[in-house]
């Protein structure tokens, strides 16, 4: 997307002033952070620059010390990865929260299940197993994962990629406004990262915006509408992928050199 027609639209998300401290370190100092409707947003540095820390402030997983998150110009205080959730916001960390021995359907609608309708209280309904395969199916026929042949097959037999892709589509399938990924490809081989980098691409055709966090700045290049780089906690600057090559966005991030613009 072309970086005047995104600055005409309001962010979607928005951090402000973010700080996080842990002790003597300052994770988060004072950073900023903008994502626009229907981009997919790199955010790149180095180790302990900050990036994790970010998305967890935006996704609930640490409240910040000071600063604001803003969701549609809206104020909104996060206490929890459910509270982000509710609002929207989808988180597929490095480390996909899944249950190995249970089925793709089952990790799809992990937390939150469909029950049938029934008059005792919410607990005691039972679950209604036939839709949730059936809705688990729908999503991943609709991003092209349907190589995935049984929707009861236990996660723990999918290969490395399609596991990413059953968590990408969990994540398209409940995150209607925002989807954060953290590292998607870092544990995948040449050909499973490029179907999930296509997955990328395609949640973006849907709408949904995306911040996509990674070390490999091929994948980055490649897909990513802007790249916001952070430094010592906070945004260093962000960068139209076209304007700049990855050994430029390397030195920003490194320090090496300084951007002419800064964030
Ligand atoms: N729970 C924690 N307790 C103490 N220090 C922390 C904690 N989480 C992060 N930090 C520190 O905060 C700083 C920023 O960490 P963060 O994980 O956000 O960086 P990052 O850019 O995501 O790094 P990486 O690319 O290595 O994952 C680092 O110095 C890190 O050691």
């Amino acid at each position: 997307m072309d970086q005047k027609g995104i600055r005409l639209m309001e962010p979607i998300l928005q951090g402000r002033g973010l700080v996080k401290r842990y002790g003597r370190v300052t994770a988060l100092d004072h950073c900023d952070f903008d994502l626009y409707p229907g981009e997919i947003l790199a955010v790149i540095g180095d180790n302990g620059a900050g990036k994790s820390s970010l998305i967890k402030a935006m996704s609930g997983a640490i409240i910040p010390d000071e600063g604001d998150v803003m969701l549609e110009g809206r104020k909104v205080r996060f206490t929890s990865p459910n509270d982000a959730r509710r609002e929207g916001i989808e988180t597929v960390y490095q480390t996909l929260a899944m249950s190995p021995a249970l089925s793709i359907a089952d990790n799809m609608f992990m937390g939150r299940e469909l029950r049938k309708p029934g008059i005792m209280g919410k607990v005691f309904r039972q679950l209604d197993r036939p839709r949730m395969e059936r809705l688990a199916r729908e999503k991943l026929t609709e991003l092209g994962l349907m190589t995935i042949q049984n929707i009861n097959q236990a996660v723990e037999t999918l290969s490395g990629g399609q596991r990413q892709g059953v968590a990408v589509a969990r994540a398209a399938a409940f995150g209607s406004k925002v989807i954060i990924l953290d590292e998607p490809t870092a544990a995948l081989g040449v050909k499973e990262s490029r179907k999930v980098l296509e997955l990328i691409l395609d949640v973006r055709a849907r709408g949904i915006p995306i911040i996509l966090i990674s070390h490999n700045m091929p994948h980055v290049f490649e897909v990513a509408d802007r790249i916001h780089i952070h430094r010592l906690g906070k945004r260093l600057c962000v960068i139209n992928p076209g304007d700049y090559t990855m050994s430029d966005a390397v030195a920003f991030m490194t320090g090496a050199r300084e951007p002419e613009t800064a964030a």
